[in-house]
């Protein structure tokens, strides 16, 4: 898998060198590659923003860096292989599902955007020419798209087949498929007491089908808690 972050911050994307992400780039599973926008101006200033057409605050990302960027780094001729991702606060949401979408494709185009946003041809462009997602990582807003390019590559990332050193724990997590949409049980582990605070006594019988009752009442007793928008009547029903 290769991945490519145009933004004219491409320092936020160093830390990809760290921890499993540096591995998988070691052992050549993800090929990273972070690009300054800047690199495609060709003014003295190396200007990417201007004012809002139709007046409003602040400023719009020019469509001409984007254009030459993506000739340079993309290519030039459409192929629905290619998939762009633009987070952005007015985007889809973005899921586990479409993370593990995403963790098949070949190539991931990260473009992260800054001011208020990037000039709407760009990504009109981007959808004639490639397969876009336009993401939202949540109703609150960033600064700009470099973090939530890194949670987006995080989130896809670690489904890559061979990525994860035990893909078991992939199956058992929140939001997985096996969880029926469900939150994850707490987890514990020793000391067995700690600070006056002990382990369920369950977790320590060796009872399977208690320890797996347990835990399945605590994802419903949590996920109505927290997430009553994820138990659906027919959720709520089966539980
Ligand atoms: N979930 C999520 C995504 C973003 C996001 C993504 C890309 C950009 C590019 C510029 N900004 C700043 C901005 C703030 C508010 C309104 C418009 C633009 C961004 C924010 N915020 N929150």
């Amino acid at each position: 898998m290769r991945l490519d972050y145009l933004s004219i911050f491409p320092g936020y994307f160093d830390v990809l060198g760290i921890s499993l992400l540096g591995k998988a780039a070691v052992n050549g599973l993800v090929d990273v590659y972070a690009h300054d926008l800047r690199d495609w101006t060709h003014d003295r200033h190396r200007t990417v923003d201007d004012t809002p057409c139709g007046g409003g605050a602040g400023m719009v990302m020019k469509p001409d860096p984007w254009g030459e960027a993506f000739d340079e780094i993309i290519g030039t001729e459409p192929d629905p292989s290619v998939h762009v991702v633009f987070p952005s606060p007015s985007g889809e949401p973005f899921t586990q599902s479409v993370a593990h979408d995403l963790s098949s494709v070949e190539r991931i185009v990260f473009c992260c955007g800054r001011y208020e946003g990037i000039d709407h041809r760009v990504i009109d462009y981007a959808r004639s020419m490639w397969t876009v997602h336009e993401v939202s990582l949540g109703d609150y807003v960033l600064n700009g798209g470099e973090v939530a390019a890194l949670a987006i590559t995080e989130a896809v990332v670690r489904l890559v087949p061979g990525f994860m050193g035990n893909p078991q724990s992939l199956a058992e997590e929140s939001f997985s498929a096996g969880q029926d949409g469900l939150l994850e049980y707490p987890l514990f582990t020793r000391p067995v007491s700690w600070r006056g605070l002990d382990v369920p006594e369950v977790l320590m019988s060796g009872h399977h089908g208690r320890i797996a009752k347990w835990r399945r009442d605590e994802s419903i007793r949590l996920t109505r808690e927290r997430r009553p928008d994820l138990t659906d009547s027919d959720v709520s029903a089966r539980h």
